[in-house]
């Protein structure tokens, strides 16, 4: 149920908790003489607990949107901070994770070495990033696949894959780039029932979709429009 309704420039982000916090974002891209106006001016910010989908037209900016979020891209104008994060630069692999719509993973390795190469590129000796990278499968019932490599897994266990792939460094912040675009009705929501599940209550998810049954399972839509935040809408009932 959506029974509140704010406009933008209403939240009053708190400046300590604050994930990420963008205020007048603008991206232009270069498209040979065309000037590609992907984000013109969005500010949004993002707190613990948050489950935000990201929801607009193919074309809107939502997976530009999301890069800036993450620090894989940086806007044209407009700041962008990670107030309890900090530097953008520390932001992944670890409190920042990303999941994508599809193809992913890393062909070569299976999905155990998959899940457990954010943890070995964080530093963390290979046997105990097995070792958790393996219970991250199980709890994604996913453990009978450990050794299968990405192109024996059908799309929605790929996509638990890279769930757990997400999941393992235990992120603050998950930025999911229409994680169920692939998949049918029903695999969507089972991708969805273990991605809410398995969220830590403290984490913030933002996802982008095109599909409004997916943006109904979280507690707040941005709702994107050529690239401006056209209308915030929150659920009465938060589920974290
Ligand atoms: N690297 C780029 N170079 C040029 N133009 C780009 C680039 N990235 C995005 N754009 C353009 O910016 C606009 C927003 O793109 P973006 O991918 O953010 O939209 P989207 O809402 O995620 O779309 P979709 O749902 O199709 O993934 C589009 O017009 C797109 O063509």
């Amino acid at each position: 149920m959506r029974d509140e309704i704010e406009r933008p420039h209403e939240l009053t982000p708190d400046l300590h908790t604050t994930l990420v916090s963008g205020q007048a974002l603008t991206r232009d891209f270069q498209v040979g003489t065309q000037t590609v106006h992907a984000l013109r001016g969005v500010s949004v910010g993002v707190q613990p607990g948050d489950r935000i989908a990201l929801l607009g037209t193919s074309g809107s900016g939502k997976s530009t949107l999301l890069h800036l979020l993450g620090a894989l891209d940086a806007p044209t104008s407009g700041s962008l901070s990670w107030p309890a994060l900090g530097a953008p630069e520390n932001l992944r692999p670890g409190l920042v994770s990303f999941v994508f719509q599809a193809q992913s993973l890393l062909a070569p390795l299976s999905a155990l070495e998959n899940v457990a190469l954010p943890l070995i590129l964080n530093g963390q000796d290979t046997r105990s990033a097995l070792h958790e990278a393996l219970e991250w499968l199980k709890r994604l019932d996913l453990g009978t696949l450990a050794d299968q490599l990405p192109e024996e897994l059908s799309g929605g266990q790929a996509q638990r894959v890279a769930v757990a792939r997400a999941l393992v460094t235990r992120p603050r912040l998950i930025l999911a780039d229409e994680p169920t675009g692939q998949l049918d009705s029903v695999t969507a929501q089972h991708l969805m029932d273990v991605l809410l599940s398995a969220l830590p209550p403290n984490a913030a998810l933002v996802l982008a979709t095109h599909d409004p049954a997916v943006a109904a399972r979280l507690n707040a839509v941005w709702h994107l429009r050529d690239g401006a935040v056209s209308l915030i809408t929150r659920s009465a009932r938060r589920t974290a």
